[in-house]
């Protein structure tokens, strides 16, 4: 017979479980404006409908069912997803005064995963502080050719690696990229060279090659590093579509979570002792010598004797040094952000030239017109037109970010139906970008529709729609801080490659590997890189 106090416990419980399904369904009917779209289940939200998809799919099918303004539920978050431009108006105003000055609300998961960036940041004094410091790093008159250097340096170096290896050998390209991005952003944010991407030939030498055994560990440890990086930024989804209750305890996501904790405090513990270990070398340097301007020590100096900063807040609270947990905020958004994005995007490009060879090659003819010496500078760069209709063009079919969010501060109305503040909406970008009504053809693969388009008499609906139903860093004030940066390094590196190189997909039949998640990340690509038979014009 079963002990009555088992019996009461799981009545008890029982008794819990329906109150917890009434309430949750009496919220759900009563909820204000209520939009079409998927039903939602206690706990689950609408995660379980996504059934393996990816998040862009997924959203893409939503968008085909229940149309232009649609409502979802993630983690007991309710979201609404906006599909067209007519519903977007207000909300990449450029003036603070906007009604969307927030990304996300702050939701528990990101204060477990402690995401404390900028990105993230739902403060508007503290985050005008903080984007000032960043564009000061970013747009200072001698960045750009600093930066340029920095990554004419590095591609040299990362091609003597190339060239090193075996003939005919074949390269995950996402993990050569990630390593290039992450070397220029740690060299940008801390003033000091990661050697990344050297460390990672050494580790692929490593395997026929005994002569680095002796830099095991550092190899190891560069390496680590790195992947930190990328499985940090692939777990933010864990912590946004996943609510408390299902991180710690449904099993399988409860161990990836423990194993995402994990790997977050490896990487913050390193990012901490970089700013600890600044911060000592600032403190013992005299008064009267300069410091080397990045953003950390931007960041270490704000306020105090060594101030090196040209931007003086006028906040009282705000004129104070800072402390280590606000400049690893920043750390960690430029280190995250500026390995990722850039590296992804320049796969997917590589990608589509693989199988767009007319393109490809209308692009080298752009290089053999414009490119006049052996020596790309940063002026070619910016009459690579056709380069840039690729970029925008391979963003148009595969955005890195498929959506972007935004929060009002003041109610508003959107499609007749007043919004309160707080509102979380998401701006699908992804099906704006394939709309029949503002894209010729969407399907269809090409740049020109990027490309002069003012000149010529087709693309009609793009020239009416372009600016509006497209963007690859989004808008208003918090647009990327980083797109003068992320198109230096892309444009250079499409350049420098394919003028030099031939680079072939080894799997031609394989459809792009990627993951959608907040961010549309790159899982593989293999390519076979020969060099190209070029004389160059003098
Ligand atoms: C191809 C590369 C990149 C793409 C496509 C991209 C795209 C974006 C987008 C769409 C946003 C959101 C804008 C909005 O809400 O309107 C954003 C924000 C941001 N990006 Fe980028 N980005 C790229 C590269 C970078 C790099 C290299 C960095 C490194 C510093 C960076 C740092 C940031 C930061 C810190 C924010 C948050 C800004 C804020 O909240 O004020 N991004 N980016």
């Amino acid at each position: 017979m079963i002990p009555s106090i088992i019996i009461n416990a799981f009545s008890l419980l029982l008794v819990h479980i329906i109150l917890y399904v009434i309430r949750y369904y009496y919220h759900y009917f009563t909820r204000q404006n209520p939009l079409p779209g998927p039903f939602p289940l206690p706990i689950l939200g609408n995660i379980h409908q996504k059934r393996g998809l990816e998040y862009n799919d997924w959203l893409m099918l939503m968008h085909k069912k229940y149309g232009d303004i649609f409502e979802i539920n993630m983690a007991g978050k309710r979201t609404i997803v906006l599909c067209s431009i007519d519903l977007i108006e207000n909300m990449n105003i450029t003036s603070e005064k906007t009604k969307y000055p927030f990304r996300n609300i702050q939701f528990e998961g990101a204060i477990e995963y402690k995401l404390q960036g900028l990105a993230s940041n739902n403060n508007q004094k503290y985050w005008k502080y903080k984007r000032q410091l960043y564009t000061q790093a970013l747009m200072s008159p001698s960045f750009n050719n600093q930066v340029f250097e920095w990554i004419n340096e590095l591609w040299n170096e990362m091609e003597t690696c190339w060239n090193s290896l075996e003939e005919d050998c074949e390269l995950d390209l996402i993990k050569w990229m990630n390593r290039f991005t992450n070397e220029i952003i740690f060299r940008i944010s801390t003033g000091k060279k990661n050697d990344a991407v050297i460390f990672h030939y050494k580790k692929i030498a490593l395997e026929y090659n005994a002569f680095y055994e002796k830099e095991r560990e550092k190899i190891e440890e560069s390496e680590n590093f790195i992947q930190s990086i990328d499985t940090f930024v692939k777990g933010i989804i864990y912590f946004y579509d996943f609510n408390k209750f299902m991180r710690h305890y449904v099993p399988f996501i409860r161990e990836k979570v423990k194993s995402l904790l994990k790997n977050r405090d490896y990487l913050y513990d390193k990012i901490y002792d970089i700013i600890k270990k600044r911060r000592i070398e600032i403190e013992n340097t005299p008064l009267d010598q300069p410091l080397r301007h990045d953003l950390l020590t931007s960041h270490i100096t704000a306020n105090v004797a060594h101030d090196i900063n040209s931007v003086k807040h006028v906040d009282a609270d705000l004129l104070r040094p800072m402390a280590d947990t606000e400049i690893f905020g920043s750390m960690i958004d430029f280190i995250t952000a500026g390995t990722s994005n850039v590296a992804n995007m320049f796969c997917f490009i590589v990608y589509y030239l693989g199988h767009y060879p007319m393109v490809k090659q209308r692009f080298r003819k752009e290089l053999n017109t414009v490119l006049k010496t052996k020596f790309i500078t940063y002026n070619d760069l910016d009459k690579l037109q056709y380069c840039d209709a690729i970029i925008n063009e391979v963003y148009r079919h595969c955005p890195v970010f498929s959506s972007i969010n935004r929060v009002n501060v003041e109610k508003d109305v959107i499609r007749g139906f007043d919004w309160p503040e707080g509102t979380s909406f998401s701006i699908f970008y992804y099906a704006i970008m394939r709309r029949k009504d503002y894209w010729t053809d969407p399907e269809k693969f090409d740049p020109d529709r990027f490309y002069k388009i003012e000149e010529k008499g087709k693309y009609l609906l793009e020239k009416q729609y372009v600016k509006k139903s497209f963007t690859m860093f989004g808008g208003g004030i918090r647009t990327c801080p980083a797109r003068k940066l992320a198109m230096m390094e892309l444009k250079y590196l499409l350049a420098s490659i394919y003028r030099k190189y031939d680079l072939e997909l080894a799997d031609m039949d394989s459809l792009l590997k990627y993951n959608s998640t907040l961010i549309t990340t790159c899982k593989e690509l293999i390519v076979k890189i020969t060099p190209r038979d070029v004389s160059y014009k003098y």
